[in-house]
């Protein structure tokens, strides 16, 4: 089913104003609408890309509770510090609107009241968690308690971020009121619900049927067993003070619900760009005329709100055009754990555009080499580097600093003339004029790391042409030959920038501006080997990417660690999962002597432990303690060590077993050592 679209609409997922975003966000959402929108954009597409803060729910009051200000200061110093990371970042957003602002209030209580009026919504009476002492409602969020899974005591109504399930206050043991501390009551409230169940026929003809191929699969998967496990009336209306009043008589102290309020955030956020403009009643083609292609760019936790739940209150309401696609992306994890903005494990991005200045483009690239496109991924500090230095610096850095410099030194500087090209060129000029298709289409199905890694082949063939050509030689014998090789190479480079405008904008504008095309150039201007003109003179512009070295990435990883660990800290313990008896008399420790130790030639982190385990065991053990401790310090000390540990081979040695450390509030590790002298090989148990 092909439709020809006159224009679209591209949304990215309203970041919530409790915290500032971090490299999921980016990852899973921002990138990848902004690759998209910026293609469009280049492609002479009427495109409008909307986004905004969503300043309402419970996260933010939360979070005002937490920093002890207002909820207004909470969201105006989120709001600011997203919008202002976003720009430095080269999101390029038409608006980034804000979801507490008066006109999106009147948009969102003029939806409600339409569906209201027209007898769309249910409403129900039931039984919810009141604070007596606080007189208020509970949210799920306010309610904390013993997890009735793992012990927790600070678990809270919705989960327990300890053991990580998901809960309902009911099953909380002993719970309490985060108001007051006030033990919750039950009492009877009136709210209204949007009955899902009601379109289900029509959601399995829309999503189920008509999307069947168009929509991703982790998309559709999830439709799909949301719309066959059988859908529910769902509540649009909470008991709050913070949010879109409800504007209905005798809706007093009640709010729209969040997600009942955030998606029309995109259409209030379209409104507020053409009232800016002038052009009032314009936002009405993005969002209600058929030939117009909306497109949601979310995470994968998302899915339900705008397959199922936006769609519906867009049906219900009727006035508006549907999702043509929701290219949901899966989750990035950070250093192999899930990215927590509450456990404060997270790189976020305004300390990045701090830490590593003019470096955007070096993220978003290794963001979208990584991004979680059909399954979750992970981001590491050490392959950022590795991605920086091997790829980026490594293949198209070296490419333009050796055509560049070449040029320079042999051409003062100017674009060579070519000669008619040889067999050799020829792949090069065919390079030049496919690539174009091969990355739009990736980009059209959204397959934007298979797009990055074209870009990148399309510079590794340049590379091994211009190593194969050897035109810092051949300039002795052939000078008019190394012209022609430098031409094409150059033609490649403004084909290549003009093509890596959608990833890297950073990059792509440095390279257009040194070689005179001019930012931003049209997507249909590459493909074309005569880009560029004879005799254009190329500006000098140093090296298009640095190398990162070590130190800058140690540093990174251990600002993570003193990060979530200041944040553990101040919210007291945190333990793993309960275990039974069972497991830990798995786990064998005996006490041993160390006999000997010695340092290993190749390692700053290892000694080599010979430790007598008794009845004439030694037993070589290596531990990761050389820099606490001398060799010297620690020979004749009795430690506990984990006998029963799977053998590990490390530096070419086999490591049997485990000595238990613990570490002290500087970070230095000691030894867990009984308190008098045993007999080597004694049992701890
Ligand atoms: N680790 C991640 N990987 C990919 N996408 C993510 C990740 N975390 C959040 N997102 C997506 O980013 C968008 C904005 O997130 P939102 O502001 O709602 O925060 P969130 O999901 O509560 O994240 P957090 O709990 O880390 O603050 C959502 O569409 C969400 O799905
Ligand atoms: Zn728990």
């Amino acid at each position: 089913m092909s439709k020809t679209f006159q224009r679209y609409t591209i949304t990215a997922a309203l970041p919530y104003a409790n915290g500032p975003v971090h490299i999921g966000h980016l990852a899973g959402v921002y990138v990848p609408a902004d690759i998209y929108a910026r293609y469009q954009r280049l492609r002479g597409r009427d495109i409008l890309f909307v986004c905004g803060s969503d300043e309402h729910g419970v996260p933010v009051t939360i979070r005002a509770q937490k920093e002890g200000i207002s909820v207004q200061e909470v969201v105006d110093k989120y709001h600011k510090l997203i919008k202002e990371s976003f720009e430095h970042f080269g999101i390029s957003f038409d608006i980034y609107s804000r979801t507490s602002s008066p006109l999106h209030h009147e948009v969102a209580a003029n939806f409600f009241k339409k569906l209201y009026d027209e007898g769309k919504l249910i409403e129900k009476t039931s039984e919810q968690f009141y604070d007596p002492e606080a007189g208020q409602f509970l949210a799920d969020r306010y309610i904390q308690g013993t997890c009735p899974k793992c012990g927790y005591a600070n678990a809270y109504g919705d989960q327990c971020e300890r053991c990580g399930s998901t809960l309902s206050p009911e099953e909380l043991l002993n719970p309490r009121s985060m108001l007051s501390g006030a033990q919750p009551i039950k009492k009877a409230t009136k709210h209204w619900y949007l009955p899902l169940n009601e379109y289900e026929d029509w959601l399995r003809q829309w999503i189920l049927e008509q999307h069947r191929h168009d929509w991703k699969t982790n998309v559709y998967g999830q439709c799909k067993s949301w719309i066959e496990a059988g859908l529910q009336p769902r509540a649009v209306t909470r008991d709050l003070d913070w949010g879109v009043k409800v504007p209905v008589e005798g809706a007093e102290g009640k709010v729209l619900y969040v997600w009942f309020d955030a998606p029309i955030g995109y259409i209030s956020a379209t409104i507020d760009y053409f009232q800016q403009k002038g052009e009032s009643d314009k936002w009405k083609d993005y969002w209600q005329k058929e030939d117009t292609r909306l497109i949601h760019f979310i995470g994968k936790d998302n899915i339900v709100f705008h397959c199922i739940i936006f769609p519906v209150m867009l049906k219900a309401h009727g006035n508006y055009i549907l999702p043509d696609n929701v290219p949901a992306n899966e989750f990035l994890n950070l250093e192999n754990e899930k990215i927590s903005t509450s456990r404060n494990w997270a790189v976020w991005l305004h300390d990045y555009l701090k830490d590593f200045p003019d470096k955007q483009d070096v993220l978003r690239y290794v963001l979208t080499a990584n991004a979680p496109e059909s399954k979750d991924n992970n981001f590491t500090w050490k392959d950022f580097q590795e991605k920086n230095n091997s790829e980026l610096v490594g293949n198209i850095g070296n490419l333009v600093n050796r055509v560049f410099v070449l040029t320079q030194k042999f051409f003062e500087g100017k674009l060579p003339k070519a000669n008619k090209p040889s067999d050799d060129d020829l792949v090069l000029l065919e390079a030049i004029e496919q690539y174009p298709e091969k990355i739009a289409q990736a980009i059209e199905q959204f397959h934007f790391r298979e797009g990055l890694q074209e870009l990148m082949n399309f510079a590794r063939i340049a590379n091994k042409y211009l190593t194969d050509q050897e035109p810092w030689k051949l300039f002795k014998t052939d000078p008019e030959r190394t012209g022609t090789v430098l031409h094409y190479c150059l033609q490649m480079i403004g084909n290549w920038a003009v093509l890596a405008q959608p990833f890297l904008p950073f990059t792509a504008q440095k390279l257009l501006q040194a070689l005179a095309i001019g930012s931003p150039a049209e997507w249909q201007r590459a493909g074309n080997p005569q880009l560029l003109t004879e005799g254009t003179p190329i500006k000098e512009i140093g090296h298009l990417f640095e190398k990162i070295e070590d130190s800058a990435i140690e540093k990174q990883i251990e600002k993570l660690k003193k990060m979530s660990q200041a944040t553990q800290a101040s919210q007291g313990n945190t333990y793993k999962e309960t275990i039974q008896y069972e497991d830990f008399a798995k786990l064998d420790i005996r006490i041993g002597t160390i006999q000997k130790a010695e340092k290993l030639p190749k390692s700053k982190k290892l000694l080599k432990l010979s430790v007598d385990m008794g009845n004439g065991e030694v037993r070589t053990i290596l531990s990761g303690i050389a820099e606490h401790f001398s060799p010297e310090e620690v020979v004749g000390k009795q430690v506990c060590v984990l006998v029963n540990l799977a053998p590990r081979k490390m530096m070419g040695l086999e490591s049997q077993g485990m000595v238990l450390m613990a570490e002290d509030q500087n970070g230095k590790l000691v030894f867990v050592s009984p308190e008098n002298a045993v007999q080597a090989g004694a049992v701890v148990s």
